[in-house]
């Protein structure tokens, strides 16, 4: 069962070869060839070394993953393609004191095409031009360029070829959209996703990761007993990403438009429709041209005959949830709104030692759902624009999500130090308990480990933007109407000239856990893991809430360690970074013996008296003296703080 779904699994390939070997960028994966690169003119400063994916990486980082296999997949996804450019759009020529490689055709898709824009940055700098064959591309890593894109000048940006890849599966929805249209739904679609609702949706994160635990215990046990393995409870290998891919999966059917996937437990019609949607997606953003335009292709070719069963399927399924919900506010005769942030902690307790499903049934949840926000939001809308908002929300919400999860866990079990400080906050904070709304704004560490773990893993890994004005960049680089841009989030979050180490993994990079979590400005566009702007993530809370639950619910319950047989975890790219070979993990039921009791709930008097400050406050007034009562592990810091090290109260 956690055999990954076909996901982002897409059988990608890049470019047929085209050699075009006049004065070639040479990448480091093909040095023997001979090569010049070309430069227009003196370039930006470059980063300073070439070499940033150093030592520290080593390990769990990115560079240990590219090089443990990485780059199966080649380049591009549903937001990002790069072959799908050829021939369209253009315009560019040489300009201004933009640096420009031309880079043979190929050389595309040997690697993530992330990975070809970070060596070509640390040679070239934050603004370079990059020909393929007949199309040039701006490539942008300079925090200074990349907010001029998003926002100085964000009337003269759209999303350039996106809407046309996208267009068969969400047709008009927000990602793709552009102008007018854009404004439109993004005023209808941001609101429903607002702090409110995300609160309302906490509960029933934890539920859906708690009833997909017993399937990952019998994952695990099916597994060790192919193995031969007797020992009973012992640990047996899971592979998470798969996990994480259908977990995420059955929370956005929950929450956006009530439906029950539950993927974690079985397969069905629907299901792998979506899957099958996904992976189309991620073929066609990597083609070489819009071959499925052509008349009559899908009666040839059979991958596109099922994507369009598969599609209708997912379409049908949209359309009677639609024709339910709204037949039910409208027997209702009334309009839901988002639900209070009040949601009560979850009661639903887990037992330490028999994980359990959450008492409350998934079918049984009465959680509002986007959906029924977009129907009572009292705009007319038609069935279509409905159903491409749903769809364009499962799929910028379940790949992103699986994806920063799947990255986390891989990095906390690669570095114990901050795993342990991931549980003790979690021990401290919930014990047993899975989280309620209020539980979040004191699971800090546990937040700053998804903000590293995006940092170092952008979902996407690149953003694309085409000009439709002139105009110049910081640095007097000039951007001529049709221009298509790459904005490489991974150079930003990779680059030594914008971070200290940039390779390791440290959640305190972003400072003490009682200042505000790290966003595009507090960061000067160095951190844009939901982009920036007003095309920023209408999920950005949504998704962090999610990752923050799921981890703190599975680290709770399991210890994890890398099953070593199926070699080092690569990565290849789609629309997100993906393991080449999924995350396979050996995994057995924690040993709390020890393990102090979580701290006491505030009372709600004391919680009451914080209201208006930090909900570390009432926390830290009621469990300093129960913390160094109960020898708990972060006693000292909670004799004067009330909170594990680390977290201090305002
Ligand atoms: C860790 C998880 C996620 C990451 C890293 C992520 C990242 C992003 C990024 C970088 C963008 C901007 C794209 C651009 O500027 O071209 C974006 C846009 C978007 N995301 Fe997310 N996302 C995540 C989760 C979600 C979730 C859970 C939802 C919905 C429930 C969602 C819905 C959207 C939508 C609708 C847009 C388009 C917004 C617009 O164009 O106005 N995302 N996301």
């Amino acid at each position: 069962m956690l055999q990954r779904g076909a996901a982002g699994r897409g059988t990608a390939r890049g470019v047929a070869a085209t050699t075009h070997a006049a004065r070639p960028y040479v990448p480091r994966w093909s040095r023997a060839a001979a090569a010049r690169v070309v430069r227009a003119a003196a370039p930006s400063p470059p980063p300073a070394q070439d070499t940033a994916r150093g030592t520290e990486a080593a390990g769990p980082g990115p560079s240990s993953s590219s090089a443990g296999g990485g780059g199966g997949g080649g380049a591009g996804g549903p937001l990002l393609s790069l072959s799908a450019l050829f021939g369209r759009g253009g315009g560019q020529q040489q300009q201004g004191p933009t640096p420009e490689v031309r880079v043979p055709l190929n050389n595309v898709g040997k690697v993530p095409i992330f990975q070809l824009l970070y060596e070509l940055y640390s040679s070239h700098g934050g603004v370079f031009r990059m020909r393929l064959g007949p199309k040039s591309f701006l490539v942008l890593s300079d925090p200074g360029a990349v907010r001029q894109v998003l926002v100085g000048a964000v009337d003269k940006y759209s999303k350039g070829i996106l809407a046309e890849i996208l267009e068969f599966v969400m047709g008009n929805g927000l990602l793709a959209a552009d102008g007018e249209h854009w404004i439109a739904r993004r005023r209808v679609v941001a609101p429903a996703l607002q702090r409110k609702f995300v609160s309302s949706q906490v509960a029933l994160f934890g539920a859906a990761t708690a009833h997909g635990l017993p399937q990952l215990e019998a994952a695990a046990a099916a597994a060790a007993a192919a193995a031969g393995d007797s020992r009973g409870g012992g640990a047996a290998s899971v592979d998470m990403e798969s996990f994480f891919s259908r977990l995420s999966l059955d929370i956005i059917g929950k929450s956006v438009f009530d439906y029950d996937f539950d993927s974690l437990r079985h397969d069905d019609p629907v299901i792998q429709a979506v899957y099958s949607v996904l992976r189309e997606s991620t073929v066609r953003s990597t083609a070489p041209f819009p071959y499925w335009k052509l008349p009559g292709i899908s009666l040839l070719v059979p991958r596109l005959r099922e994507s369009d069963a598969a599609l209708a399927i997912v379409n049908d399924t949209l359309d009677r949830l639609i024709a339910r919900c709204k037949s039910m506010l409208e027997a209702e005769g009334s309009i839901p709104m988002p639900a209070s942030p009040s949601s009560p902690s979850s009661s639903t307790a887990t037992s330490s030692s028999a994980p359990s499903s959450p008492s409350a049934p998934l079918e049984e949840s009465s959680a509002p759902t986007v959906l029924h926000f977009l129907l009572g939001s009292g705009e007319a809308l038609n069935s279509r624009q409905l159903r491409d908002d749903l769809m364009t929300l499962l799929i910028a919400g379940h790949e992103t999500t699986a994806a920063a999860l799947t990255w986390a866990l891989h990095l906390l079990v690669a570095h114990p130090e901050v795993m342990k400080r991931v549980r003790d906050e979690v021990d401290w904070v919930l014990g047993d308990r899975l989280p309620g709304s209020d539980d979040l704004p004191l699971l800090r560490y546990t937040t700053r480990v998804v903000n590293e773990a995006l940092r170092l893993y952008p979902q996407p890994p690149v953003l694309i933007r085409r000009a439709m004005q002139d105009d110049v960049l910081p640095g007097g680089h000039v951007v001529a109407a049709g221009t298509d841009l790459f904005i490489s989030v991974w150079n930003l979050h990779h680059s030594p000239q914008l971070w200290e180490r940039p390779e390791a993994f440290d959640p305190d990079r972003f400072g003490p856990l009682d200042s505000p979590p790290p966003t595009e400005f507090s960061t000067d566009f160095r951190f844009l893991p939901f982009g920036g702007g007003r095309r920023k993530c209408v999920g950005d809370m949504f998704a962090i809430a999610e990752c923050v639950v799921a981890l703190a619910v599975v680290l709770r319950r399991y210890d994890f360690a890398p099953d070593t047989s199926f070699g080092p975890v690569g990565f290849k790219s789609g629309a997100t970074i993906n393991t080449s070979n999924g995350l396979h993990m050996l995994i057995s039921r924690r040993d709390l013996t020890g393990v102090p009791p979580p701290a006491p709930r505030a009372p709600a008097a004391a919680a009451g008296a914080a209201a208006g400050s930090c909900p570390h406050a009432a926390a830290a007034a009621a469990t300093a003296a129960a913390a160094a009562a109960v020898g708990c592990p972060h006693a000292a810091a909670a004799a004067t703080s009330g909170a594990p090290a680390g977290v201090t109260p305002q």
